[in-house]
């Protein structure tokens, strides 16, 4: 696999003079093609920010990142950055991000039709993408009338129904039970392996982490510590070693 998403000494500062906050500090790291990449890290260890940043939401302050051999930079400006969202990035959020007043299939289309796609191509491909997602007999239903579960399903398909290379998650499970959380991971990595998409995503739970290949630690804005994953290794223990390792990594106080 080679490297999609290089990232070259970023640092990431918020506000100015005496007020100035380094949230992301020299962060050097590559992510290869096919990737399912874990952040983890106790609250404002600038796990958002870098993600945010990956997805050209935020500009870094020093640093370089390359995308696709290409970089950021080059990107960051309008109207690059905007196309690069639309046709680089998906995004999954905690809290779903669906339009209340649009039916799950209008939810998923809406990218589409975004990107400037006839209306009954975008129909046919969003109904395609609740297929995959299980849920197509609900493409009519609001989001009021579907589970918590459902809803991420939904804003997954969205995420992924224009065949973004890359997706971005940020604690995409931390508003589901434990139930729900396996049920969406499982399909986010089974639809990882069909679409070859690259998932870098933010998480507390350790459980969650197991899904991926890697999982990076951050730390004061920065990655302090790296672990490979044993895909093939029993679930619970791979839990146990992340949870071990965050708990030396933040003395008890990550939560
Ligand atoms: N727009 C902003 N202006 C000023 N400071 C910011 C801004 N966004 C983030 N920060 C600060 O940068 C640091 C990193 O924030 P970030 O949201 O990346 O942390 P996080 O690891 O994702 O935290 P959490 O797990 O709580 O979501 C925090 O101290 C936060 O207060």
């Amino acid at each position: 696999m080679s490297a999609l998403i290089q990232v070259r000494g970023i640092s990431k500062q918020y506000g100015e003079g005496e007020n100035v906050f380094s949230a992301l500090k020299d962060l050097n790291c590559s992510i290869r093609k096919g990737e399912f990449v874990i952040v983890m890290g106790r609250s404002g260890s600038g796990k958002s920010t870098f993600l945010h940043i990956l997805g050209g939401l935020e500009p870094v302050s020093s640093g370089e990142i390359w995308i696709e051999g290409k970089e950021m930079k080059k990107i960051d400006e309008e109207p690059h950055v905007t196309e690069y969202r639309r046709k680089t990035i998906g995004f999954i959020f905690q809290f779903f991000n669906l339009i209340s007043s649009l039916t799950a299939l209008e939810n998923v289309a809406v990218p589409l039709i975004i990107a400037g796609e006839k209306e009954k191509r975008a129909t046919q491909r969003s109904e395609d993408m609740l297929r995959c997602v299980g849920l197509y007999d609900k493409r009519d239903k609001l989001p009021s009338e579907l589970s918590g579960g459902q809803q991420q399903r939904v804003a997954i398909a969205r995420a992924l129904v224009h065949g973004a290379p890359i997706v971005l998650a940020d604690e995409p499970t931390g508003n589901l039970d434990s139930k729900t959380s396996t049920e969406v991971m499982e399909l986010l990595d089974d639809l990882r392996v069909r679409l070859s998409q690259t998932i870098v995503l933010v998480t507390h739970d350790p459980v969650v982490a197991t899904y991926g290949d890697r999982v990076l630690f951050f730390q004061d804005g920065q990655i302090v510590y790296e672990m490979q994953n044993d895909q093939n290794g029993d679930r619970r223990k791979r839990a146990f070693k992340i949870m071990d390792k965050l708990h030396d990594l933040t003395e008890g106080t990550l939560l």
